[in-house]
């Protein structure tokens, strides 16, 4: 950790005794650098302009080839352009935090950082943060201390704004993972997962078997669910409030944010990235809880059938039955209500084509992942807080990696 040891974030192995929460350092303004570092010969910094489709595009094929894979090279995101506009372009965005690097001479994009703003909350305390992601560089241009060049530029990109903390997961351990989360997965398209390598045969199993296993209703089942609608922001922002306020790190959002994170618009070009969920009661029309999914593909390496799997994944909700202080643990009606909006979920999920539904163990989906067959993943998702010391928050997972049902302290759910 020759980079990371020089940065404002705690020591790995330092035993975990309770710490006063907060930053490491304080930043002077008029310290910090009004150009950027040093580039490697060859290579220039770009402020890439994304409200330009083309710029967009050339982040999109950046990503594509050489983002996210898991171990094994199987499979790598295929974050959509309409999926990055939605993810970059997000309430309060600049384009100084849409950091790229170019090749002089050719102009390609060879690598990318990004960080969109968000008022985070770590348990009482509410940090103007930068939601950090994307970080990708080409496979050509790796092991050559590139990343710690980017990771220095967007930070002093962020100190000019007076942001000071950063927000970011990786699938790798860093100095010092604040909370981590187990991947889990429900299939919808066993066959198909079964066929791109993903879902493996269980012993004395068929696929006949294996398909009626994940068979689920045709309709959904939750007395007023409808998808969500304009009309519908204000409840919907004050029912995340309320139910947000019990998880130890979660963002507190505008109605704009809300718009923008929960509302499909019909209008908008491109495939659709958002589902949103409301359940009105018949009898009072209240909002009583929502749920949202988003969509991204896989794509599938060197696979002659597929080349794409279709993945939906948990996003935020909220029920006025978990507004109580009992422990969600103990909350048999809330563990009962979101059973059944996730049981929706999947069954919308699996009519909007989606192959698989992906969660992890933050929030209380503890709640509902074995009973609605979520099967535990090998990944592993850390969170980590840039210049902000904090006392671990609880993943949703235990000492020996199994769900831990007095949920999680995550309540920040990040693309
Ligand atoms: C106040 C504002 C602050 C804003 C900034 C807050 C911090 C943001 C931090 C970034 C949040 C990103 C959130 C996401 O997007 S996580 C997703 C990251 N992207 C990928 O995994 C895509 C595929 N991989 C790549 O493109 C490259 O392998 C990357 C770019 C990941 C590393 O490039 P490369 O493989 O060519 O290595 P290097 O020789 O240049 O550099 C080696 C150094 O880099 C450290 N490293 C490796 N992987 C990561 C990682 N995922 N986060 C942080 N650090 C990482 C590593 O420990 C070593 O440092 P040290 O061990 O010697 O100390
Ligand atoms: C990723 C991911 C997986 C892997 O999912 C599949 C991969 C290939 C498949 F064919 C498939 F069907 C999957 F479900 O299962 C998950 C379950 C819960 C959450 C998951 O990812 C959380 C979102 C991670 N964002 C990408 C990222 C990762 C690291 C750093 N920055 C950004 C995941």
């Amino acid at each position: 950790y020759k980079f990371w040891q020089t940065q404002p974030v705690p020591k790995l192995g330092e035993k975990n005794e309770v710490v006063e929460e907060g930053p490491f350092k304080i930043v002077d303004i008029d310290q910090v650098p009004k150009q950027p570092g040093p580039l490697v010969d060859g290579f220039e910094w770009v402020t890439m302009d994304l409200t330009q489709d083309s710029e967009l595009k050339e982040v999109y094929e950046l990503l594509y080839g050489h983002f996210v894979e898991d171990d094994h090279g199987q499979f790598r995101f295929n974050y959509s352009v309409s999926f990055l506009k939605w993810a970059l372009l997000s309430p309060g965005w600049t384009k100084e935090w849409h950091v790229g690097v170019r090749a002089t001479a050719s102009r390609k994009l060879v690598a990318f950082i990004s960080g969109v703003p968000v008022e985070l909350r770590v348990r009482q305390k509410v940090l103007h943060a930068s939601e950090i992601n994307f970080l990708c560089i080409h496979k050509k241009l790796r092991a050559k201390r590139l990343a710690p060049v980017l990771i220095k530029e967007i930070t002093r990109r962020c100190y000019l704004q007076k942001t000071w903390q950063a927000i970011y997961t990786a699938g790798v351990v860093l100095p010092k993972p604040v909370s981590t989360c187990r991947y889990f997965h429900r299939s919808l398209n066993w066959q198909k997962l079964y066929e791109v390598g993903f879902s493996p045969m269980p012993r004395h199993s068929t696929v006949a078997q294996q398909i009626r296993n994940y068979k689920l209703p045709e309709k959904t089942s939750t007395k007023g669910l409808r998808q969500m609608e304009a009309k519908d922001l204000d409840a919907v922002l004050a029912l995340f409030k309320s139910y947000m306020g019990k998880f130890d790190m979660a963002p507190v959002f505008t109605k704009e944010e809300i718009d923008h994170w929960m509302l499909h618009k019909n209008d908008a070009p491109g495939d659709r990235v958002v589902w949103t969920y409301v359940v009105e009661d018949p009898d009072t029309k209240e909002i009583t809880d929502f749920f949202s999914f988003y969509g991204l593909e896989s794509s599938v390496i060197g696979n002659e059938k597929h080349n794409n799997v279709r993945a939906a994944y948990v996003f935020y909700y909220a029920s006025t039955v978990g507004l109580t202080s009992t422990p969600p643990g103990e909350n048999e009606a809330l563990k009962t209500r979101l059973n059944a909006l996730v049981n929706d979920a999947l069954i919308l999920a699996k009519k909007f084509k989606f192959d698989v539904f992906n969660a992890l163990t933050l929030m209380d989906n503890s709640l509902f992942l074995e009973q609605q067959k979520f099967g535990a993943g090998d990944g592993q998702l850390h969170y980590y807080l840039y210049n902000y010391n904090t006392n671990t928050i609880a993943g949703g997972v235990n000492r020996s990696n199994n769900i831990d049902q007095n949920c999680s302290g995550v309540g920040m759910v990040m693309l």
